[in-house]
């Protein structure tokens, strides 16, 4: 289950500026980060750390000011469907069905149509939403949306996944679940995952490692192993050493929160 000790994702000395009619803002200001293939790593941190903006940079949807990102040896210079997202606002063509949305990056890379829809079928199942295919996104609730944006991500096959509090939106029975699906997912499919979370709890429960970051400018503050074996559920949250990882990162996710209120 834990990586397999090669590097899919090398950040070194990662700066971002940006240029704003207030000034600069220095939203990252030397990060360092190595995530193993394979590997489940969160990302928590204050709001305005540059969670986000890290996110988007690895995505190739923005551009370091200085330093690296290097996916599999090579610099990241735009999006690629090796790199696969998931935002918060579920981002799905309103206009186009659950199927239609889940095949959009598949018909981009060419699938045959057969192929496409063998590979929606298996991903709407995976996600409990195969009789849902032929609904629109507005008949659907958000946590159904989000699984339809899960599946989307994972129909185009991606060696990473980038996920940029992808529960945020849902209520808590739905995020538990949508967790526990996404582990199943994991275990399943075995990719690299980057994601970014505000709740404690649920990195815990996701991540192999959990990276705090401190507050802006963004650097690494802390990163915990998480040595709390698979699979997990909602019992683990009850277990001491859960609650002692809890209170350590939780603690010092504290701390930065009280250095943006200064
Ligand atoms: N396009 C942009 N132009 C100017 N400033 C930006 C831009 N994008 C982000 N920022 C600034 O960079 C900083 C980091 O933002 P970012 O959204 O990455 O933080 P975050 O940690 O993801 O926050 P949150 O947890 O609230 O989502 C913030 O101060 C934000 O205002």
């Amino acid at each position: 289950m834990a990586g397999d000790n090669s590097v899919k994702v090398e950040i070194r000395d990662l700066v971002k500026k940006f240029q704003t009619r207030n000034g600069e803002v220095v939203a990252l200001n030397g990060v360092d980060l190595s995530i193993q293939d394979k590997e489940f790593v969160c990302v928590v941190g204050p709001s305005g750390c540059g969670k986000s903006t890290l996110l988007n940079m690895i995505g190739g949807l923005d551009t370091p000011t200085s330093g690296e990102i290097l996916v599999d040896g090579k610099e990241v210079d735009g999006p690629s469907p090796k790199r696969g997202i998931v935002f918060q606002q579920y981002a799905l063509f309103p206009w186009l069905t659950v199927e239609k949305n889940v095949q959009f990056g598949l018909k981009l890379q060419g699938m045959p149509k057969e192929r496409m829809e063998q590979v929606t079928e298996k991903y709407l199942r995976a996600v409990g939403l195969e009789n849902f295919a032929h609904s629109y996104p507005k008949e659907l609730s958000g946590g159904m949306k989000q699984r339809v944006a899960i599946a989307r991500a994972y129909a185009v096959n991606p060696e990473v996944l980038l996920m940029d509090e992808p529960f945020g939106a849902l209520d808590a029975q739905t995020r538990v679940q949508l967790q526990t699906e996404l582990l199943e997912t994991w275990e399943h499919e075995q990719k690299t995952c980057f994601f970014i979370t505000h709740d404690v709890e649920e990195a815990i429960i996701l991540a192999q490692r959990v990276v705090i970051m401190s507050a802006r400018p963004g650097r690494v503050k802390d990163i915990v192993d998480i040595d709390i074996p698979y699979p997990r559920d909602q019992a683990t949250k009850m277990s001491p050493r859960f609650l002692e990882l809890k209170n350590d990162i939780w603690g010092q996710v504290y701390e930065e929160y009280l250095e943006v209120r200064k």
